[in-house]
């Protein structure tokens, strides 16, 4: 994956310039698609990244996107976190439009990240790292904890009481007090799934779960993953190159070619497209083995 670039000119990166609109809490539950990916294109010098892309997410749904190095999954998940901001296109979460919504409130309205390249802080123990994913929960401070103990500790406990949530569920409890620097890779990985349900999201971005895993770390993650799915209700955007994983886990799935889409639909129409064998899997579906 390509990291984001701060470095970046406008108008692609990251949301500077404009001011940060506030997004008006909605009156009354949204229906319909959770994410609405509308028409986005993204261009650095030189290089479109994303070329009049369009996808939907529904409540619940997993979808995965694949597509060879390069295609502009990253760009997607960047453009969804509001570390990008697009050329054109809409892209809205529960109805609410994101673009000019800066990360920190694009992850405080409810859509949680993964990285490929893991980021936690390896000496914190594996309970402190997920105490950072309750960040966005947080509303006192140092300062307001000493004027307003009593809330404050009140918050504490309550933010303490969904990490434990999240320590069961992803059955993190054998190296809750290790430090995350020790613990074997697909433990770490699933720490930070950890820490991204910590913030207790409405849609969750994967990126790459479970890129470098042994096949037992591998199907560990997947279950987790439908377990989020399944048990949390938390709709998933997953960029994954194992086709396996994306064939089994995923509801639709949105193919991408240079930044353009070729195909979205299920894994068995995807998998018998000739424009998505053509594109990606290889010359015939039986050889598909991901791109990475
Ligand atoms: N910050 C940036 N500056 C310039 N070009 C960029 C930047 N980020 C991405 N690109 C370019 O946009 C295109 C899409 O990159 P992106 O990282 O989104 O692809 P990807 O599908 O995630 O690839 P991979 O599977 O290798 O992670 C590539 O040509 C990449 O070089």
């Amino acid at each position: 994956m390509t990291p984001p670039d701060p470095t970046s000119p406008d108008p692609t990166s990251p949301n500077q310039t404009s001011p940060d609109p506030t997004p008006s809490p909605p009156t009354r539950p949204h229906e319909g698609p959770v994410l609405e990916f509308d028409d986005v294109t993204l261009a650095f010098d030189g290089v479109t990244a994303i070329d009049g892309v369009s996808f939907h997410v529904d409540p619940g749904e997993l979808l995965a996107i694949i597509g060879p190095n390069g295609a502009g999954k990253t760009s997607i998940f960047n453009v969804l976190s509001g570390v990008y901001r697009p050329r054109s296109g809409s892209v809205r979460f529960e109805g609410r439009e994101l673009l000019g919504v800066r990360p920190h409130r694009i992850a405080a309205m409810g859509i949680a990240r993964t990285f490929q390249n893991i980021e936690l802080f390896a000496h914190l123990t594996v309970v402190e790292n997920l105490m950072l994913g309750r960040h966005h929960h947080m509303r006192y401070g140092a300062l307001s904890a000493f004027a307003w103990l009593g809330r404050a500790r009140r918050e504490e406990l309550a933010n303490r009481a969904v990490v434990e949530e999240v320590v069961d569920f992803l059955e993190l409890a054998p190296w809750r007090r290790m430090p995350v620097g020790l613990l074997p890779y697909g433990v770490r990985k699933r720490v930070e799934l950890g820490r991204a349900l910590a913030m207790e999201p409405r849609v969750l971005l994967l990126d790459e779960p479970v890129a470098g895993m042994n096949a037992e770390e591998t199907e560990d993650m997947a279950r987790f993953v439908l377990d989020v799915r399944e048990e949390l209700g938390i709709a998933i955007v997953m960029v994954e190159h194992d086709m396996g994983l994306v064939m089994d886990l995923a509801d639709r799935v949105l193919v991408l070619d240079f930044g353009r889409p070729v195909r979205t639909g299920t894994p068995a129409e995807v998998q018998r497209d000739p424009d998505v064998v053509r594109a990606y899997l290889g010359e015939s579906p039986r050889t598909a083995g991901g791109a990475g």
